[in-house]
């Protein structure tokens, strides 16, 4: 008998498959504090939750039978993912279940914020008949930007245009073709900031989704925008947000999300006139539920059975014999992909993965997971994607996977390389394990280098001129920035090169610019390998 803790308010329809079952029983205990799940979690082989339960470490190590932690929902942020995949955890969620829902309230919130209905709802039941304050716009003829077109952005510029609005869409998967079967305008978030009347971010927070909507971009945002979150608080910084509407640059916020939640009394957003919210009710719709709880309690009877399941967030089962081979070169994976995601410009097409030496024979497919894991994470969220799940990510968003093999490995016992295809152009990284060294970056696009792959990297590409590394050293050293590491490439003598430099911090946005601005400098991009 499997014992299941349900801790977070679920469908009871939703999970009447695992109710039916014979092996399972459930407990269902909501609203418990950490200390309290961890008390009781010891007895249990699964735990279901949605946002409200934080799982953290001190509950995973409390829950010594626990199996499988089945999230009825889209994010997983509430989740300690890594605690997870180090106990063998299988953490699942329900992705698409909630789509709709979400997609619906995110008109619900655009409405009502272009109508004023909860203000006018409040003065109405209060006794007052006011018909001037409420002044509202139409959505017709609008231009809204879509921030984030996966599967809820997506949905929502279907739904726009039957409004008659004209919808930018952003996204670093979203490919000119893509954007013209959506029958969206491909755009930057630069578009986005200065032509759009309304804008709705639908993108997970990522380090670069973070205040994405920040003060810099209110300075140049079209005047008169109003903005809607109902994806995840810290996408869109709160306190410059409410800056520039008593500003009078932003006409007004709709927000289901907040960088803390619940937020504190105090919160600005609670009490000012031009702010609606919501407590995180985006996915709250009977339907929504339903289908999230459905599919999660059946993926959940299929681990706890020991059956093939789909969208496990965190687990790669490799078997034994390959693993043996292949795991030394899983994070090399990783950060392959993420290097070339971080190096490549415009929206990726296609993932060419070479495996050569050793590797040539054999069953490298686990290893292109964890590539294709390195550079879908960079965009979609490293709490979204893993070894498991990267290979459908891809093939859902259009992007092409070929895998070459050769047995010429460059003087390398094996090398793996990765070639992405974009909209712009191709890039190239490539890397081995070398004995007593670890891991090494070997090649990035024509030049050779040796570079660890690890934490902040400022990757440069220059003209092979006397004075260049002086002159980025002594802007580096100027802006407190410590070089740890140096590596230099070129071709040619006196040609194009590339410098690698490892830095002890992350570089300041300001500073990577002035780098940029030197004298035979090309370009200068950092790149973050954790
Ligand atoms: N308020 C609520 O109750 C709910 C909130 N959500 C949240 O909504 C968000 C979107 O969910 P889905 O559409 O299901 O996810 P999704 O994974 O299908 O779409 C997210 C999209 O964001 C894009 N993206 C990543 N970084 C970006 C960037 N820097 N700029 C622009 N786009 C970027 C990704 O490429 C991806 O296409 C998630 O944060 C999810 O947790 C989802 C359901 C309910
Ligand atoms: O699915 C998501 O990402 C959500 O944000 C929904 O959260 P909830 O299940 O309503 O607590």
């Amino acid at each position: 008998m499997f014992k299941v803790l349900v801790s977070d308010p679920i469908s009871d329809l939703g999970i009447s498959l695992l109710v039916e079952a014979s092996d399972i029983s459930i407990d269902k205990k909501t609203g418990l504090s950490e200390d309290e799940l961890v008390q009781i979690i010891g007895e249990y082989d699964a735990l279901l939750v949605r946002s409200q339960t934080r799982v953290t470490e001190r509950i995973m190590t409390a829950g010594k039978q626990l199996k499988v932690i089945g999230r009825a929902g889209v994010g997983v942020d509430n989740i300690d993912l890594e605690a997870a995949t180090k106990r063998g955890i299988v953490v699942i969620n329900a992705p698409d279940g909630n789509t709709i829902t979400t997609c619906e309230h995110t008109f619900a919130m655009m409405m009502a914020l272009a109508r004023h209905i909860p203000q006018a709802y409040l003065k109405t039941v209060g006794g007052e008949w006011d018909r001037k304050s409420f002044v509202g716009v139409e959505l017709r003829n609008k231009v809204l930007g879509v921030l984030g077109m996966g599967r809820i952005g997506s949905e929502v510029a279907a739904r726009a245009k039957a409004f008659g609005m004209t919808v930018l869409g952003y996204d670093p998967f979203l490919t000119e073709e893509r954007a013209e079967k959506l029958g969206v305008k491909l755009a930057s978030v630069e578009d986005v900031v200065r032509e759009a009347d309304f804008i709705t971010v639908h993108t997970p927070l990522t380090p670069e989704t973070r205040h994405m909507i920040g003060k810099e971009q209110f300075s140049r945002i079209k005047k008169g925008v109003r903005i809607i979150n109902c994806a995840r608080g810290g996408i869109i910084d709160e306190l410059a947000l409410v800056e520039a509407i008593d500003a009078g640059i932003v006409a007004g916020a709709a927000f289901d999300v907040f960088e803390e939640e619940p937020p504190t009394k105090e919160h600005p957003f609670l009490s000012h006139p031009k702010i609606i919210v919501t407590p995180h009710l985006g996915a709250s719709t009977v339907e929504a539920q339903e289908n999230v709880a459905i599919d999660v309690s059946e993926q959940l009877l299929h681990i706890l059975r020991g059956e093939p399941y789909k969208n496990a967030v965190n687990m790669p089962p490799v078997p034994a014999d390959v693993l043996s081979k292949l795991e030394p070169y899983f994070p090399l994976g990783v950060k392959l992909g993420s290097f070339a995601a971080q190096i490549a410009s415009g929206p990726v097409k296609e993932i060419v993965v070479g495996c050569s030496g050793e590797l040539a024979d054999v069953d490298t497919q686990p290893l292109t997971r964890y590539i294709v894991q390195g550079v879908l994470a960079h965009h979609l969220g490293s709490d979204q994607v893993n070894a498991v799940n990267s290979m459908h990510l891809a093939k859902t968003r259009g992007v092409n996977i070929v895998v070459n093999k050769s047995h010429a490995s460059k003087g390398f016992t094996n090398l793996v390389s990765v070639t992405l295809r974009t909209d712009k152009e191709e890039r190239t990284v490539a890397g081995a394990l070398l004995n007593g060294f670890g891991a090494r970056i070997t090649q990035i696009d024509q030049y050779p280098v040796d570079v660890a792959p690890e934490g902040n990297l400022l990757l440069i590409s220059h003209n092979d001129k006397p004075g260049i590394i002086g002159r980025v050293g002594t802007l580096l050293g100027s802006n407190d920035v410590n070089i740890a590491t140096m590596q230099v490439g070129r071709k040619l003598v006196g040609g194009a090169a590339i410098m690698v430099l490892g830095v002890d911090k992350a570089v300041p946005k300001d500073v990577i610019a002035q780098v940029a601005d030197l004298t035979d400098l090309v370009t200068a991009k950092e790149i973050q390998l954790y």
